[in-house]
């Protein structure tokens, strides 16, 4: 900081004089002898520890120097307070007789022109010499004074070095304001790492309580910091480790302002898989077949015990799976939903198990947590278990009886806790006289066993209509009487995923206005035969197959797979002709 020298020092001079005369003082006043209590110094040096502290130090750094110029060293508070005072004992006591000592305010008002005062005033570097004091008390003294700011350009008080006028030092000045820079430093970096303590407790709190997965990566790709829902997409033990892009993962690298990175943060933002999942309160229904298999499921979420869930595509067997979950205790746990009928018979042990890295050609470099894991303490959703084959039934039964599972590749069983529920539209009891199930994991999984009626035999469709029309659209159309008919009549292959998407359609295509039949895709194939044969018209068989093709799409919005069961026919084929006849998305 400058301090001021010449004509302009002279000014400051004249000025701090000429303030004293305001104030009423004259040049052969006695000095005031007004001194703070010895428990009034002890408070105002608790409140004001950490700069005291600081003060310590940085006039430890200087002591030689006030030793050697037989000076002393103060730090005054921004009211004027000497609060701190080293140096020379033989000038401390000297100075002692004139109030130059801890306790004392060395404001203009009370002591004339002097250096603290007018570094207080003037918020500046100042020395005052000998006669240049205003008391004459006090020309015996040459001072050096500098302000301390904080972090806001606040005054937080002043450094001073005083000593005898004959022991005058031409660095005095400066050593004040070095002394005084360092001890504004340090209080700035404490500050700032009082903000950063803060800053870290509020990015802690914030992302504890995200319900998005996130990360912190070190510049070296390891996990620093996890919050809980990232823990269950990564592992629990993840902290540490070297973080190998997990699926849905977005990382943003974070910069100084130099562009050199530091660290970088992950977020994995909702997906187009990522749902939230259905509770109860979704499951529309007023029939008591509906009515009557909702309580049992509810019954069975309060337990742990493994649920089968049996029902012709669409009537909802996913909707009760996540209800049972979010209804239960692990409603805070994860709810893993896996398909086994997409999964490749040679990858099951994998997905399911997870792998060790390098476990085989092709594997994820650094291994990968299987869907068990995933589901830890939570529910594993087992859908479509019916198709799943013999060799992967195996592997699932030992896990289920042992509740230990080995990852591929690896030696080290790991012991996992996951409620299970299961789904199919197969007839499982078929299956087990078939040969196509195993008995013995049948009877695992059946637990408590849900049937979901198909949407034909409910009594409640139009009750549902208006639900999913509620659900669907902000302004609820109206059906007339035909439309109304039309619905109750048709056969409903594809159940409430088929009607929803008619719905859907319908809402389109009545564009604002009441929906009527010719709104409603649909069509009766089963009972539109009978009426073709009544007229002369013959339909071909090409075009009935193509109708029939595009009808099973429809229903089952375009799942091939579950289009070729409805059809009964083997998925390939179904690819063969889609292809054959250039039936297009629609
Ligand atoms: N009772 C219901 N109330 C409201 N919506 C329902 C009901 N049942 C099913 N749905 C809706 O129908 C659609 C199909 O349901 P879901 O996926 O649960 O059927 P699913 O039996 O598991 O089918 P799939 O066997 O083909 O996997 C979903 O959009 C679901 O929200």
């Amino acid at each position: 900081m400058l301090s001021v020298e010449g004509h302009d020092r002279t000014k400051v001079m004249n000025q701090s004089w000429k303030r004293c005369q305001d104030f009423g003082l004259a040049p052969s006043d006695p000095w005031d002898d007004n001194l703070l209590s010895e428990t009034r110094i002890r408070e105002l040096l608790d409140q004001r520890g950490p700069i005291v502290k600081h003060a310590e130090q940085v006039f430890e750094r200087m002591s030689s120097f006030i030793k050697q110029t037989k000076q002393i060293a103060m730090l005054i508070d921004a009211e004027g307070h000497i609060v701190h005072s080293v140096g020379d004992p033989d000038f401390s006591c000297k100075a002692g007789l004139i109030q130059l000592k801890v306790g004392a305010n060395w404001e203009e008002r009370r002591k004339g022109t002097n250096a603290i005062g007018i570094a207080l005033a003037e918020k500046m570097p100042i020395r005052v010499h000998a006669g240049e004091h205003y008391f004459v008390s006090h020309h015996f003294l040459t001072c050096a004074s500098s302000p301390v700011f904080g972090t806001n350009g606040e005054l937080l008080g002043v450094v001073n070095i005083s000593g005898k006028q004959e022991n005058f030092h031409d660095h005095s000045l400066m050593i004040a304001s070095l002394a005084a820079d360092s001890l504004q430093n340090r209080l700035i970096v404490e500050d700032s790492m009082k903000e950063h303590l803060i800053t870290l407790k509020e990015l802690d709190y914030t992302a504890r309580n995200h319900p998005m997965p996130l990360l912190t990566l070190d510049k070296d790709n390891r996990i620093i910091r996890a919050n809980q829902a990232a823990l269950h997409v990564v592992g629990r033990d993840a902290i540490g480790k070297e973080f190998n892009s997990h699926k849905g993962f977005a990382v943003e690298t974070i910069q100084d302002y130099q562009g050199k990175s530091w660290r970088s943060v992950a977020i994995r933002k909702p997906q187009s898989g990522d749902k939230h999942l259905y509770t109860f309160e979704d499951i529309v229904g007023s029939c008591p077949s509906i009515l009557q298999r909702k309580e049992l499921a509810y019954k069975a979420a309060l337990t742990d015990f493994p649920v089968l869930l049996l029902g012709e595509s669409g009537t909802g067997k996913e909707l009760f799976a996540q209800s049972i979950h979010t209804a239960g205790p692990r409603r805070d746990q994860p709810f893993i939903a896996v398909n086994c009928s997409a999964i490749p018979d040679s990858l099951v042990e994998s997905e399911l198990f997870g792998y060790e890295r390098g476990a085989f050609t092709g594997a994820n470099r650094e291994g990968q947590m299987g869907k068990f894991s995933a589901a830890h303490k939570g529910t594993l959703f087992l859908d479509e278990i019916g198709d799943m084959s013999l060799r992967a039934q195996a592997a699932l039964l030992r896990v289920l009886q042992e509740g230990i599972l080995t990852p591929v590749g690896s030696v080290k069983e790991r012991s996992v806790d996951v409620r299970i529920i299961a789904a199919t539209n197969r007839n499982l009891t078929e299956e087990v006289q078939e040969g196509r199930f195993r008995a013995d994991l049948y009877y695992r999984l059946k637990g408590i066993q849900v049937t979901l009626p198909p949407l034909r035999e409910r009594k409640d469709l139009l009750m549902l209509v208006h639900a999913l029309l509620e659900k669907n659209s902000q302004r609820i159309p109206l059906l007339t009487e035909a439309a109304q008919r039309k619905l109750l009549d048709y056969h409903w292959p594809g159940n409430i995923r088929e009607l929803n998407s008619v719905l859907v359609q319908a809402t389109f295509l009545s564009d604002g206005g009441s929906i009527s039949p010719e709104h409603l895709p649909i069509e009766n194939i089963d009972q539109r035969l009978p009426a073709e044969d009544r007229s002369d018209v013959v339909t071909s068989l090409q075009d009935a197959e193509i109708a029939a093709i595009k009808q099973a799409l429809r229903v089952t919005e375009w799942n091939v797979r579950k289009a070729a069961d409805l059809l009964k026919i083997g998925r390939t084929t179904l690819y063969r002709k889609i292809e054959e006849y250039g039936i297009v998305f629609f």
